[in-house]
This record gives structure tokens, C-alpha cells and sequence, in this order.
């Protein structure tokens, strides 16, 4: 909560803070993590799958926290044992994170970020791993490309990068190769889309596990034709686990 002491630019705009739980996606899979969420987003992908932390319609479930607010969170549900903290969003990257990640690694924390690539940060060379996940025709949002090689030159040799794309068809597999060729030195996740996003208003938490299934067999076999063997292909753990739940 923003009290008297809380300076303004450092107010973080808090959708919601979580776990510990695994880390469900990309290269961190399977790792225990505790989750802040921020509120706000640049983009409106079609698909996303945590409206409830972008649309401003939400905005008065989101709080403006200080770190140490944060922090207490944090520590509250870690009981106080370092580990990894996911930076998600909405987009992460629109909100002052260098301090709380000064704050953490202090503690001996570790952070990983996700964010679309859309707007680049000084302190992403501070953070030790950022996901890059730019988005693919599907999404009906158009990639800065420039904008993704200011988060890359930002990050410089700080943390481990690495792209994650969505792919709902072959147009999406088709930019995630191009996107890819335009890094050569960054590693790749492929993930299949969750095309039944949950309504945000209740807990209705099914998903069409048939329909991921299907696009996850198509999608390997895709990379195997392809011969793309630097490319790693996997589903949201969390997804097949939880549905659409959230907070997990
Ligand atoms: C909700 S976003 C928040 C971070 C940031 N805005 C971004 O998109 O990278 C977290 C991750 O979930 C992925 N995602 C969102 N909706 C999805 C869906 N319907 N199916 C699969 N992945 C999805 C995004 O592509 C991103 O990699
Ligand atoms: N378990 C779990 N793993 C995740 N990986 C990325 C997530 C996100 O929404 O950013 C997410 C999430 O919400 N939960
Ligand atoms: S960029 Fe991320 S949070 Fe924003 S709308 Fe797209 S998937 Fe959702
Ligand atoms: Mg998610």
C-alpha cells in the first residue's frame, strides 16, 4: 500500500504477488518461484492470458507498492529462503524494478523477467535471466524490432537471455524463425498458445487440453521437419496442471 514514506518513482504498480509455485514456462521450468505480477500493459495481445493484470478496467485490484512493501510479501512467502522471483506483468519492463531487484539480490534473491520486448530498461542488465517474448501475427500486435534489439543491447552480458514465442499456427512459427534468425546467439523456447484465456470476473479455471495437445504434437513435429534442433519446445506446465487458474 502507498504510504506517507513512499517516494513516487518508486511506486510499483502491484497486481498481485503469489507462489511459491513452479515456474511453469521457458527455460526456467520446474523451478520454485515466487511470482510479482505488475499492473499496466502496452499491448492488448488477443490471446493474453492475464487480462486481469492488463486492462485498466482491473486497475482497482492493483496497488502501488514500495519495494518494501514488496519485499515483506516477498519474504513473507518464500519464509525468507532466497530464490528465483518472477518479474511478470502486463509488462514489467513499464515499471521502476531496479531497486527492488537491488533490494533482493542483496538478500540473495534471484530475478527473472518477462516481457515482450517493447520497451527497453538500463536495469535489465541488472536482473539474471530476461525473457523476451516478442509477439507473432496471432496476437495482432506489431513487433519494434529495434525496440527488441534495445532490450537486447540494454541486457548486454548482465542476465541469460532468451526468446520465448507463442505459436498458435504456421504464421506464428513462420515469425518465430525470422525473429529468431535476427538473434542467432540467443536461445529459443517454442510454447503452444492456450486459446481459452480464463474470464477474468470468476474462476471458471477449464482449459481446451485436447486443442494445446494438438498444437503442442504439431508444433514438434514442425521443428523436427524443419531440423530446428537449437529450438526448445514446451507446453505451460502450469496450464496442463491448473487450467487457467490463478495465482498458481
Ligand atoms: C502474460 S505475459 C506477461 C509478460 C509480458 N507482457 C509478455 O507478454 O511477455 C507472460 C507470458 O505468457 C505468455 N502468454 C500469454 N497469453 C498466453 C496464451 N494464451 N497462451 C500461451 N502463452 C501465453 C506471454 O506470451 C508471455 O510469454
Ligand atoms: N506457474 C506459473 N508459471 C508462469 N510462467 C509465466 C507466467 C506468467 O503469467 O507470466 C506464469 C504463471 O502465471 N504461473
Ligand atoms: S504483452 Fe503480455 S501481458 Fe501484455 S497483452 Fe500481451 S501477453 Fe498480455
Ligand atoms: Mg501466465
Amino acid at each position: 500500500m502507498s504510504g506517507p514514506n513512499l517516494a513516487s518513482e518508486t511506486a510499483i504498480r502491484i497486481s498481485e504477488i503469489f507462489g511459491p509455485t513452479i515456474q511453469g514456462e521457458g527455460v526456467l521450468i520446474g523451478q520454485p518461484t515466487v511470482f510479482v505480477r505488475t499492473g499496466g500493459c502496452d499491448y492488448r495481445c488477443s490471446w493474453c492470458d492475464s487480462l486481469h493484470a492488463v486492462e485498466t478496467r482491473f486497475r482497482h485490484d492493483w496497488q502501488a507498492m514500495g519495494v518494501e512493501a514488496i519485499w515483506a510479501d516477498v519474504e513473507q512467502l518464500s519464509g525468507g529462503e532466497p530464490l528465483m522471483v518472477s518479474l511478470s506483468g502486463g509488462n514489467p519492463a513499464i515499471q521502476p524494478l531496479g531497486p527492488l531487484i537491488a533490494h533482493g539480490h542483496r538478500r540473495g534473491y534471484r530475478f527473472a523477467l518477462e516481457t515482450q520486448g517493447s520497451i527497453a530498461r538500463d536495469w535489465f542488465a541488472d536482473l539474471d535471466v530476461l525473457v523476451l517474448s516478442p509477439k507473432p501475427p496471432s496476437s495482432g500486435m506489431e513487433t519494434d524490432w529495434a525496440a527488441l534489439a534495445d532490450c537486447l543491447a540494454a541486457a548486454g552480458d548482465g542476465p541469460q537471455i532468451v526468446l520465448k514465442f507463442i505459436v498458435f499456427d504456421e504464421a506464428d512459427y513462420a515469425y518465430a524463425k525470422a525473429a529468431a534468425a535476427r538473434h542467432p546467439q540467443v536461445s529459443v523456447y517454442l510454447q503452444p498458445g492456450n486459446h481459452t484465456p480464463p474470464p477474468p470476473e470468476d474462476d471458471d479455471a477449464r482449459i481446451d487440453m485436447e486443442g494445446i495437445m494438438t498444437r503442442m504434437h504439431w508444433l514438434v513435429d514442425r521443428v523436427v521437419e524443419d531440423r530446428w534442433f537449437a529450438a526448445r519446445v514446451l507446453p505451460q506446465l502450469h496450464v496442463l496442471l491448473w487450467g487457467n487458474k490463478r495465482g498458481v
